[in-house]
């Protein structure tokens, strides 16, 4: 993630804003690589596989996320095509409905869940247990039960307390588990301090440098019923560069020899985790699978031939990179207003019918977004304005910086792409809002894979 707060809107020449923000030549004319393969604007109207903003909204209601299923198991097919070799699992805490997990399994992906929630929406969705990765630095024996009732292919434990917890379980069911060390190999990702994971001072994981993610796989491995499998590493998300999964990869890989060398135990795995970043504006710039794997699959391979060790099996944990694109937020706006800045600058806010509680990433990591005008053509000057929601905050908002056309207003649909990965997974009922339903659209053909909570929803929880 990238924060441009330095180059703020100001100046009375025309409004300016991040230095990254360039005014577009037609502001009519969508991005094309921030949005899914299949959207388009034909006359202005934006069109995802057939369906148009509008016939959806008029439909279904916004705001509204709209995901191209298309998109959504191409970009899977391509990270599954491109680590061959590998393991891909599909990071569900990115967006996991029941739909979701049977495109992930009918794409022969795997599954990454990280609690019993999500589990259970694998589960529901028969998603088949041997291929199912289960995280969390804080599993309760209730959870760690179930996964191994049902047969998950790999806990990745992230405590000593958990591998005591596994080992009674275990003992008592009179089974074996795979288990997979999650370690912190110390490395700073160029990325959101909330979304790093890989740095010594956080929750996460056992520390390479300080001996503790030995002491781990020692622990396990004298145990009975837990076998081994490998060493798991996620360095953070929403990462561009492909020098932090190198210097991470190399600092496992010398765990993994030194357990060779003096525990005698050879890990058939190495997960290095997810993290692959996304277009979000046009200042990000992505890598596609195919390089990321070509990349990584190298450092591997020649770590592995410097510490003359076998190289273990390869997976990778995507989320993002998979769901983000595929989905856009459909809102129509309610009212826009004119605000005065210093030096006689001015803002438009534009507020549509959602914000927040649907979209927490702007407000939580400073994220940048992008939208367009999605109901029609505009003949109007594009003007740098604010997306906002409907929320009592004044962070409410869905997208800082953008240039849209003077002429918007009330009932006009604004479309965000980019919006599949942690928006409808970190939702709230903030305000008491629904969260708005799923909808996704193939071949021209819209049908709700997550229905919108409705006012009954909002209030079955109360006791009266
Ligand atoms: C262990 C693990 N794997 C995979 C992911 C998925 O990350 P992303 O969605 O950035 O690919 C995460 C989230 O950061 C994670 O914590
Ligand atoms: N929730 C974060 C990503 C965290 C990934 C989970 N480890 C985001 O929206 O960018």
């Amino acid at each position: 993630m990238r924060s441009h707060e330095a180059g703020a809107l100001h100046g009375q020449a025309g409004h300016r804003g991040p230095a990254w923000l360039h005014h577009p030549d037609d502001v009519n004319q969508l991005v094309e690589h921030l949005w899914s393969r299949n959207a388009a604007k034909a006359d202005g109207v934006l069109t995802v596989a057939g369906e148009s903003a509008p016939e959806l909204a008029e439909e279904f209601g916004t705001p509204l996320y709209v995901v191209d299923e298309d998109d959504f198991r191409h970009r899977a097919r391509a990270f599954r095509d491109a680590f061959s070799g590998a393991d891909v699992f599909y990071a569900g805490k990115a967006f996991l409905c029941v739909a979701a997990a049977r495109w992930v399994a009918e794409e022969g992906l795997n599954l990454d869940v990280c609690t019993g929630g999500e589990l259970a929406v694998a589960l529901k969705a028969e998603f088949p247990p041997a291929r199912i990765a289960f995280h969390g630095n804080n599993k309760s024996e209730a959870e760690l039960r179930r996964a191994i009732e049902i047969g998950v292919g790999r806990i990745i434990v992230d405590s000593f307390d958990e591998i005591d917890r596994l080992a009674s379980i275990v003992t008592e069911l009179g089974v074996t588990a795979k288990v997979m060390v999650r370690v912190t190999a110390g490395v700073e990702a160029h990325t959101h301090e909330y979304i790093s994971t890989s740095h010594e001072d956080q929750k996460f994981g056992f520390s390479i440098a300080g001996g503790q993610a030995l002491e781990a796989v020692r622990r396990i491995t004298s145990a009975t019923g837990l076998q081994l499998c490998g060493l798991h590493s996620h360095i953070g998300s929403q990462i561009f560069v492909t020098d932090g999964f190198e210097v991470a990869a190399r600092r496992v890989l010398r765990l993994h020899a030194e357990v060779e060398r003096e525990l005698g135990v050879t890990m058939p795995d190495l997960d290095l985790g997810g993290g692959f970043g996304i277009a979000y504006t046009t200042q990000d710039d992505p890598r596609a699978p195919e390089d990321l794997a070509r990349e990584i699959t190298k450092i591997v391979d020649d770590e592995c031939h410097a510490l003359e060790i076998g190289v273990p099996k390869l997976s990778i944990e995507p989320g993002r990179a998979i769901v983000g694109p595929s989905t856009f937020t459909l809102y129509t706006v309610g009212t826009t207003k004119e605000v005065a800045l210093d030096g006689g600058a001015s803002r438009r806010y534009v507020a549509v019918d959602g914000g927040m509680s649907d979209n927490i990433r702007a407000a939580l990591y400073s994220a940048d977004y992008s939208a367009t005008l999605a109901s029609r053509t505009s003949e109007a000057p594009g003007i740098l304005s604010r997306v906002v929601g409907k929320h009592c905050e004044s962070g409410d908002v869905v997208v800082k910086d953008e240039y849209l056309p003077a002429d918007l207003g009330p009932g006009d649909l604004l479309a965000v792409p980019g919006t599949g990965a942690y928006c409808r997974s970190l939702a709230s009922n903030y305000n008491h809002v629904p969260r708005p339903a799923v909808v996704a659209v193939r071949a021209g053909e819209a049908r709700v894979v997550v229905r919108r909570e409705t006012e009954d929803d909002l209030l079955a929880l109360d006791v009266v």
